[in-house]
């Protein structure tokens, strides 16, 4: 019954070497059987060598052209039909295994009983079998029909290749390449016998997997399979000898059209070959091509183990892997070869192909942010840097020590040290070892994903919470601070703080988009000051002047705003539909930065201190029946701060000096986090800077200070250590400045005001003029956004008109924000008493108000409120700061103010946006 007739080698190789391509399967549980098709009929015709008398190995492709069975085998098969149809009446035809499932159950009918075959014309059963199945479902049958025509015990000895696929791609078809090295379409197959030899590998670009056979050399063992099993899902999959080509049976024609169709859909271009006649034993390789260069290994199968369940191993794994690159077929993104960067970094790149993996606490704990027990806080960490010039590890070991559990760092004086290199003790008493206490120390060991990871999560999600976020790095020169917060782009395990959090920030916004249907905005801003000058750039100005006619940009400046304090005007804030497109201004940002340029000075260099910016603006139309919207801006401060001069030559307190020291810029970091009222070097630009982002007592700060290894910088990592130490004990005050932000989640450090991290609400306009609804204010839960120092965002059409949610989608230009003016929150004081007076003011009529507004505004920009009043019962001359004190007064006025701008170059709507006071007025004249 072998095909071969006996006349295999000895060894049990298959003389010829050949190949065989099992394409598709039904399902994956009832695998192909290579050892079956080499004993098949078709083999046997195929394979010039006349069958063995009385073998009745009768290819079906004979059976066919001399017009079937004979009539004791046409009983069988319409028997076997019958059983099959029954089967089939119980189970899906579409089951992709169902086929094989049919195969093995039905039964031997007649002759069979005893025999694997006919009597009369040596039709094997199994070639019945398949007959009686190709009437059911032609592309389910086809790998049926080839397992139909292999016995199952000569499987070891036989094959020297094979492979599994569902499908071929068309551009193997180079014509100038020899046959036995094509890989042809599945039709061609059919049509062009004698590729045989051929290499049998192909991959595409579609999800596939390959599993590559190669082997024979050793007898009875299979070296390494291939299998593609690309479609697998789709049930295309057909079986095909490569070697010494067989044409199919006609049942699987149906299938062939489909993987013929495949084919001419698919590309080729990344497809490989091998070739089988090499016969040598390979290592079994699993490939899934659509991620290149992620091969993995697996065992081929055992020469004692079935054919049926080596096969199905493969054809498993073949599923499995199939199934997963399904799974990422959404990210088109990692299958097309990025181009190269214009600029010297190519952040963005390396984000598309290979983003950082996010920690799994990112997506998980959002929950958890409610609370907020860090807010009013910065959380201070420490990273230890390698120093190459500590030669003896033993001493800093002996210098430094980690408690990684307790995050705790101990300090002991080397001076004082007996593995001290000076060899002798300063002083005759040992000195007591310093013990600091941080929110996390990453030793000299920690990688960029543990620092990124530890440091970054939390911070983004506050933001996408509502908050404000802001992250930095401080210390002595060279202690790789930039490296901690951009990283390099050579690897993803390099990248840093800066490239993580963008790509994590687009995924926590990506998941809560598909959760909750809110709408985002991202935008990025990136500013220098560098130099002794303190010069100011805007490092998107290059990439946004495309926008922008010459001389149209009026050129970055800090400005005082006194509700927001300092603020940066006329930054380029460009839109960022994606990470790789944030990456990508990080990329511009880095090439125009002072220290990109080859002729950089170290002043300039120590000088240079990068605030890159994601600003965040979401909205959502709130499904509660009152039809509002919550909507405002967040957002995420990176800082990668300069080593500032060795010292500060003249102070800038008393006026004159122009650059700060370390020192200093440690005391102005050290008098933000704490919410101090008096900030020193408050002309410096930095300081103003830094003012916007740590000043706010609604950013979630993140300070990783950095100090060496090396016991020749003990001073040095000392100063930082115990001012890191300061900080890390403080607790924000709040401080007189309200964010631009309009953060979702309480800043109050008590914890006394709960809120949960969505966004604040508030109405349309049309809303919070109808008389009939209660006023907001008579809502308990309505939280004034000023304590979460917000600002309220509301975009309104060019006439007043309410503005549709696709309208806002469409056209996500950055609203011109307001801030919430502090003295009008209501519940600003309510439980605090020790409020500051001079934050409220008493209005007791429009104009007044009005009057007010526009001292507060500024006047800089072309400004005009527009107010409208709703008037309630009479209650003379009550004050709105007694109103925010909590008052049980009835709210009876209500004042809306629009507020008009210049109509932002970008706002391609003419959006402007509207303030509306959180407290009423009252008895307005
Ligand atoms: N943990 C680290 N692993 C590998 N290389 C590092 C590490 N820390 C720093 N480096 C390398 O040390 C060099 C100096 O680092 P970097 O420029 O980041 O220091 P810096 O503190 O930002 O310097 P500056 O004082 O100019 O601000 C860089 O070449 C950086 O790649």
């Amino acid at each position: 019954m072998s095909s071969f007739g006996g006349k295999s080698a000895p060894d049990g190789r298959d003389p010829n070497n050949r190949m065989f391509t099992v394409e598709g399967c039904p399902g994956g549980e009832s695998p192909v059987t290579p050892r079956k098709r080499l004993h098949s009929a078709e083999d046997a015709r195929c394979s010039s060598r006349p069958p063995p008398e009385g073998a009745g190995s009768v290819s079906i492709s004979e059976s066919e052209e001399k017009g079937g069975f004979c009539q004791q085998c046409q009983q069988k098969v319409t028997e076997l039909k019958k059983q099959a149809l029954a089967l089939a009446d119980q189970n899906s035809l579409k089951d992709p295994g169902y086929a094989s499932f049919l195969f093995e159950q039905l039964q031997r009918p007649g002759s069979h009983e005893a025999v694997s075959c006919c009597q009369v014309c040596s039709t094997p059963l199994h070639q019945l079998k398949q007959e009686a199945l190709q009437t059911l479902h032609a592309p389910t049958l086809t790998l049926s029909s080839d397992m139909a025509a292999l016995p199952t015990k000569s499987f070891l000895p036989q094959p020297a290749r094979y492979t599994v696929s569902s499908s071929v791609h068309a551009k193997q078809l180079s014509k100038g390449q020899p046959a036995a090295h094509s890989v042809l379409p599945l039709g061609e197959r059919h049509r062009v016998p004698g590729w045989s030899q051929s290499p049998s590998v192909t991959s595409g670009p579609k999800t596939s997997v390959q599993v590559t056979v190669a082997g024979g050399q050793i007898s009875g063992s299979v070296g390494s399979v291939t299998i593609q099993a690309q479609q697998y899902l789709e049930g295309v999959w057909s079986v095909s000898r490569v070697n010494n080509y067989i044409p199919q049976p006609k049942p699987a024609q149906g299938l062939m059209r489909q993987a013929d169709r495949d084919v001419s859909a698919a590309e080729a271009s990344d497809s490989t070959m091998t070739t089988s006649s090499s016969g040598t034993l390979t290592s079994c390789r699993l490939r899934n091509s659509s991620q290149p260069g992620l091969p993995a290994t697996v065992t081929g199968p055992s020469p004692s183990a079935s054919s049926s369940a080596a096969a199905s191993f493969f054809i498993r794994a073949a599923q499995k892997l199939n199934l997963s690159s399904k799974r990422k077929k959404h990210q088109p993104s990692l299958l097309h070869p990025q181009e190269p960067s214009i600029y010297p970094t190519n952040f963005s790149g390396i984000l598309q192909v290979s983003p950082p993996a996010a920690p799994p606490c990112l997506l998980r704990a959002v929950s958890k942010v409610k609370e907020n027990p860090g807010m009013g806080k910065v959380k201070v960490m420490m990273r230890i840097c390698p120093s190459l010039e500590t030669a003896d590890s033993s001493e800093s070991q002996s210098f430094l020590k980690v408690d990684s559990r307790k995050k705790q760092l101990t300090l002991y004086d080397p001076a004082s040290s007996p593995h001290s290199s000076s060899g002798h003790r300063r002083s005759a008493t040992v000195a007591v070892p310093k013990i600091f206490a941080f929110d996390a120390v990453f030793t000299q060991d920690a990688s960029q994903a543990e620092v990124c990871s530890g440091t970054v999560a939390e911070v983004i999600q506050s933001v996408v919470n509502g908050a404000d976020g802001c992250i930095f790095c401080f210390g002595q020169v060279k202690l790789g601070k930039t490296y901690t917060m951009i990283g390099k782009d050579s690897s993803t395990q390099s990248l840093g703080i800066v490239p993580c959090a963008i790509s994590w920030l687009f995924k926590l916004i990506n998941e809560r988009k598909e959760k909750t249907g809110t709408r985002f905005s991202v935008r990025v801003s990136a500013v220098e000051i560098f130099g002794k000058d303190e010069e100011l750039k805007d490092l998107l100005s290059d990439v946004s002047s495309g926008s922008l006619q010459e001389g149209q940009s009026p050129g970055i400046s800090l400005r005082e705003d006194p509700i927001c304090g300092t603020q940066l005007q006329n930054q380029s804030e460009l839109r960022a539909p994606t990470a790789e497109k944030a990456a990508l201004f990080l990329d511009a940002a880095i090439s125009a930065r002072s220290t990109s340029r080859p002729s950089v000075e170290e002043d300039e260099r120590r000088n240079s201190h990068m605030l890159f910016t994601l600003h965040i603006y979401q909205y959502r139309m709130e499904k509660s029946g009152k039809g509002g919207m919550s909507g405002g801006r967040s957002r995420l401060h990176l800082i990668d701060l300069g080593s500032c001069e060795k010292v500060l030559s003249k102070s800038r307190d008393g006026g004159g000096g122009l650059c700060l020291s370390l020192n200093a810029l440690g005391n102005v970091i050290m008098a933000l986090a704490n919410g101090a009222k008096h900030v020193p070097y408050r002309d410096s630009k930095l300081t103003m800077l830094l003012r916007e982002s740590l000043g706010n007592i609604n950013c979630r700060t993140t300070m990783i200070a950095h100090i060496s290894e090396s016991p020749a910088n003990y001073a040095d990592s000392l100063t930082t250590i115990q001012l890191a130490s300061r900080i890390h004990r403080m607790r924000k005050k709040k401080t007189k400045y309200a964010s631009s932000s309009s953060g979702g989640e309480s800043s109050c450090e008590e914890g006394r005001i709960r809120r949960p991290p969505h966004l604040r609400p508030f109405h349309p306009r049309t809303v919070a003029l109808d008389p009939d609804l209660p006023s907001m204010l008579s809502d308990p839960d309505y939280s004034s956004s000023s304590e979460q120092s917000c600002d309220t965002v509301i975009y309104v059409g060019p006439g007043g008109s309410a503005l549709s949610d696709r309208e806002l989608s469409d056209n996500e230009g950055p609203p011109a924000f307001v801030p919430i003016i502090p003295s009008l929150n209501r519940r600003r004081c309510t439980k605090e008493g020790s409020m500051d007076r001079d934050q409220f003011f008493k209005c007791n009529t429009f104009a007044e108000l009005q009057e007010r507004l526009e001292c507060i505004d500024g006047s800089e920009q072309p400004t005009a409120f527009v107010g409208e009043v709703k008037r309630g019962p009479a209650s003379p001359q009550t004050d709105i700061s007694k109103e925010s004190e909590g008052s049980a007064s009835p709210k009876t006025a209500e004042i809306v103010l629009t507020l008009k701008r210049e109509t932002p170059k970008t706002n391609p709507l003419n959006l402007v946006p509207q303030i509306r006071p959180a407290v009423p007025l009252q008895n307005l004249n």
